[in-house]
């Protein structure tokens, strides 16, 4: 077995909406990305390279290739799950926590959380999303950005 952790953070910026774990929430702000800015999606990538000794998504997703330019998060997840197929490892489950004062999570983890199961190839319940607050302290409770950490346990394929 393996276990590997990511931790991302996106700042605000121009926008009318957030996509977090693949789902499209509307908000007053956007994430500032050179991708899509799904900040939890990048750390679950970091978490799953970690584990398989693969480096992290920077290496995989370079900011300054074209290529990757308004990226859909979850076509990069799943290049890090073939990666890490390839490397010789399956996702057992994973793990995940949003660090976020605003927008409000809850009504939207389980179809995060369903994003990520279908991505790789998990049982529900194998892919849990969880959020909190930071009590308004910090640049996450200041609202100036969102945070996320991952954590992902592999087995052999
Ligand atoms: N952006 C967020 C943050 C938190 N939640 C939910 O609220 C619960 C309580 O948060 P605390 O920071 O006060 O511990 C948390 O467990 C989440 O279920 C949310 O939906 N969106
Ligand atoms: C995902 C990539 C590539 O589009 O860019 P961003 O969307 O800016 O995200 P970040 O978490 O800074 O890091 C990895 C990047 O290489």
């Amino acid at each position: 077995m393996r276990i590997g952790h990511g931790f991302d953070v996106h700042r605000f910026g121009e926008g009318d909406h957030v996509v977090l774990g693949g789902v499209t929430i509307p908000h007053e702000r956007g994430l500032v990305a050179h991708s899509d800015g799904d900040v939890l999606l990048h750390a679950l990538c970091d978490a799953l390279l970690g584990a398989a000794g693969l480096g992290d998504i920077g290496r995989h997703f370079p900011d300054d290739d074209p290529a990757w330019a308004g990226a859909d998060s979850r076509q990069l997840l799943r290049h890090c799950r073939d990666a890490v197929a390839a490397a010789g490892w399956l996702p057992v489950n994973v793990d995940t926590t949003l660090i976020a004062q605003r927008p409000r999570i809850g009504p939207h983890v389980e179809a995060m959380a369903a994003n990520i199961a279908a991505d790789l190839g998990l049982a529900a319940g194998a892919a849990n999303v969880k959020a909190t607050t930071t009590e308004r302290l910090g640049y996450t409770g200041r609202e100036e950005g969102v945070a996320a950490h991952a954590v992902a346990l592999l087995g052999p394929a």
